[in-house]
């Protein structure tokens, strides 16, 4: 991969590799599942046939399984189908391998690393970053765009001619890195925050008009852009994407094009996915939403695991039963969660296998919480943009000859003169009216002080605790017993406060079970930790003077009753082996009302996880941070020779420097929201985030009276974690630490040892 640097900072690439076709049975096995073929799925690339989507070629490749990893390999021409027609029948895994070999391009050849035009160095952000090592390593991750911002490669898809996987896109992309070579929608959400924070302005704008290109193609915004993603959504995130960008720029001229388009995007998942309700609380009909993809075939990207999981039931499934169950795999996939035990009838804690719970998928009956707050936030946003759009093409005064004006927002100017925005934004704020009242009526728990989703199936809220029950928070949408009472307010961070002592890594864990699935205990996501600090952030602004707590963590029996809806005895351990000596709390939140101490704690949580896990894999700061010495960077299981620290899709809400695992792929590195959320978290808060301690645990025989270990560079480090030059003697700062690892697979391990 030629990897383009325009910046002075060292880094190598993300490793990207183009997976050969190898078959692992030997080559005159009959591919299985010959002559039992899914439907043809309409909405694939709008009927078109392709090589991408459900049919013969598609499941032979795929269930000849040639690929440790099912996501389709991209590029191919015209005659792809012919040559595989030619094979005949009853084809074999040696057939399918010569033919792949022959008629498909390595994967991820058909967008390219481009330089970046206008990168900032040193974007303003640095300056709010006190502590040295932070800011330094905070402008090594700025500098990862140039890796992840590519265009498409035209010669790659023969200008136009193959017949590729690509949506091919007019602006420049951000992927998130790893196995995901082409955009994703809700991605998408985190990675303007970061290129927003990196002063990226123009590459932000590029990702916006490729969203606007999918609304105007296909109505509504891809999972991602490749044709098997056309057939549904991720969690509509255009348009607070579009906020974000108007509010930094203060650039109101893409609100021409952006509003209606916007609109358009609404009305898809008003017309696709909302349906009225009546609430068993109330006895009102309330507007809510779901994920549900009309779908009766595995999803192209995880055929092998969609097929097992549906084929591999007892009894086995009719075809309405199939169907049935592949429309609910591919909903999941639309919820960005893929997959949890939020969306499962029975939870399975089986975590070597994810089948027995996937084929309890339930998630078209759910109501969830973070969807039905999303929507009423996107409305009420839009009906904002709309009036402010409203005003900026009214007022002469206060625009330039660019259209750029200075950043206004939640404006709420009434406007008559413009074309009929005045109704578009009092519709828009009816519709958020709706969904929030559908969240406070059928999510909120009064009792229990948190929001959930709602199970139609049952008529009753779920009660398993997620990062999602913040979202209502975070799109303002407060209930009135948050309100003057800040008791109330402390009972709903009640579990959040727990959970921050309770664990070393990210609290904002994605679910308190461990059932071996992508979105449930120990991962944690970057996503979460923004939203549930936006959640603090709103209790912040409805307690502005907010009290300082003695003790930020509580014991689970202060937690609000049944908040978390798992008993303690129940609860995962927190493996004393992978703690080390880092400390669970910062000294800079004491002394700060609740809401910003919480912030700090979990930004720092965050940013500890990023950095630790990057140092861990080989990550260097030249003149401050000396990489680990490579008997350490071997024993993590991450490194690869020449890797200088990667950047995980997911952390480990048990362990400071580990990456998150399970689901159907191994962890992936890159990575584009987690590199957003950084420059987000410590712009935000760097000015009281110090010096990141990383698990100091020995894996190497100690020396000087236990204080000290060699390493075999002839770097030392001496009790306090500095890390002293050997030939100068030198410490290189007085404020650095060791991250001795210890020798683990993964945290499955690390629990085994409790
Ligand atoms: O191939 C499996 C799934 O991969 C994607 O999902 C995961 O990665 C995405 C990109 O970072 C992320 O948006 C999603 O939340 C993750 O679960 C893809 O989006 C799925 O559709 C796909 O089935």
């Amino acid at each position: 991969q030629n990897i383009t640097q325009t910046s002075a900072i060292s880094f190598s690439a993300t490793p990207v590799t183009t997976a050969i076709p190898s078959a692992t049975v030997p080559l005159d096995t009959p591919v299985v599942g010959q002559g039992d073929y899914p439907p043809e799925q309409y909405l694939c690339d709008q009927g078109k046939n392709t090589t991408y989507c459900a049919g013969v070629l598609l499941q032979d490749v795929q269930l000849a399984g040639l690929f440790p990893d099912s996501k389709p390999t991209n590029g191919t021409l015209n005659d792809t189908i012919a040559a595989f027609n030619a094979l005949g029948s009853n084809v074999t895994v040696g057939q399918i391998e010569t033919f792949v070999e022959s008629n498909f391009k390595g994967e991820g050849l058909d967008l390219e690393q481009i330089p970046i035009e206008g990168f900032v160095q040193n974007p303003a952000i640095l300056d709010n970053i006190s502590d040295p090592i932070y800011k330094a390593w905070t402008s090594i991750v700025n500098s990862y765009w140039t890796l992840l911002i590519r265009e498409t490669n035209e010669s790659s898809i023969c200008n136009g001619n193959c017949d590729s996987s690509l949506i091919p896109l007019n602006h420049t992309v951000v992927v998130p890195g790893g196995r995901y070579h082409e955009i994703y929608y809700w991605d998408s959400r985190w990675i303007i925050e970061g290129l927003l924070k990196s002063e990226l302005y123009d590459y932000a704008w590029n990702l916006l008009q490729n969203m606007m290109d999918f609304i105007d193609a296909y109505g509504y915004i891809p999972n991602g852009g490749r044709k098997y993603y056309l057939n549904r959504s991720q969690p509509p995130m255009f348009i607070q994407m579009l906020d974000a960008y108007v509010k930094v720029t203060g650039n109101t001229t893409i609100l021409e094009r952006a509003l209606p388009l916007a609109s358009t995007e609404m009305e898809w998942w008003a017309t696709n996915r909302t349906f009225n309700y009546t609430s068993p609380f109330t006895n009102k009909t309330v507007l809510v939403a779901h994920y549900a993809v009309n779908n009766s075939a595995p999803r192209p990207e995880g055929y092998v695991e969609d097929y097992e999981t549906v084929t591999g039931t007892t009894p086995a499934l009719n075809a309405t039963g199939k169907a049935e169950l592949y429309s609910e795999l591919a909903s999941g996939a639309e919820s960005g969660w893929d997959y949890s035990s939020r969306w499962c009838k029975q939870p399975v804690l089986n975590v070597s296998d994810n089948n027995p719970a996937l084929r309890t998928l339930n998630i078209k009956a759910i109501i969830p919480v973070d969807l039905l707050s999303l929507l009423a936030g996107d409305h009420a946003l839009l009906a904002d943009m709309y009036d402010l759009h409203a005003n900026s093409t009214n007022s002469t005064s206060s625009s330039n000859s660019t259209g750029i004006l200075p950043p206004t927002a939640n404006s709420t100017a009434n406007s008559t003169s413009n074309g009929g925005s005045s109704a578009n934004a009092t519709y828009h704020r009816q519709q958020a009216q709706a969904f929030s009242d559908a969240v406070l009526d059928l999510c909120w728990d009064p009792v229990k002080s948190w929001f959930y989703d709602f199970n139609t199936t049952s008529n009753s809220r779920s009660n398993v605790y997620t990062p999602a029950g913040a979202w209502p928070l975070w799109q303002n949408i407060t209930p009135s017993e948050l309100v003057n009472n800040e008791t109330a307010a402390l009972n709903f961070v009640s579990g959040a406060r727990f959970l921050l002592g309770r664990y070393s890594g990210i609290p904002s864990v994605a679910s308190l079970l461990y059932t071996g699935l992508n979105w449930d205990f120990p991962n944690s996501w970057p996503p979460h930790l923004h939203t549930t600090i936006k959640a603090f952030e709103t209790l912040g602004r409805l307690y502005p003077n907010a009290s300082t707590l003695s003790n930020l963590t509580i014991p689970y029996s202060q937690v609000a009753s049944g908040q978390l809806g798992i008993n303690e005895t129940a609860l995962q351990p927190q493996p004393a082996s992978t703690i080390g000596n880092v400390s669970l709390q910062v000294q800079e939140a004491q002394g700060k009302p609740w809401p910003l101490a919480l912030s700090i704690e979990y930004a720092n949580r965050y940013l500890g996880a990023a950095f630790c896990s990057w140092y861990s894999t080989g990550g260097a700061i030249e003149g401050l941070l000396t990489q680990l010495p490579l008997s350490e960077l071997n024993a993590t299981g991450t490194y690869t020779a020449g890797q200088s620290g990667v950047m995980f899709e997911k952390f480990n809400a048990t362990d400071t420097d580990a990456a998150g695992g399970g689901g159907e792929y191994t962890v992936q590195v890159g990575f584009g929201w987690t590199n957003g959320v950084v420059l987000w978290a410590a712009g935000e808060y760097g000015q009281y985030l110090p010096a990141p301690t990383c698990p100091m645990i020995p894996i190497i025989e100690m020396s000087n009276n236990g204080t000290s270990s060699s390493y075999s560079n002839g770097t030392t480090v001496n009790g306090t974690g500095s890390i002293v030059n050997a030939t100068s003697g030198n410490s290189t700062s007085s404020i650095l630490f060791a991250g001795y690892r210890i020798p683990r697979d993964d945290w499955k391990r690390a629990v085994e040892e409790q």
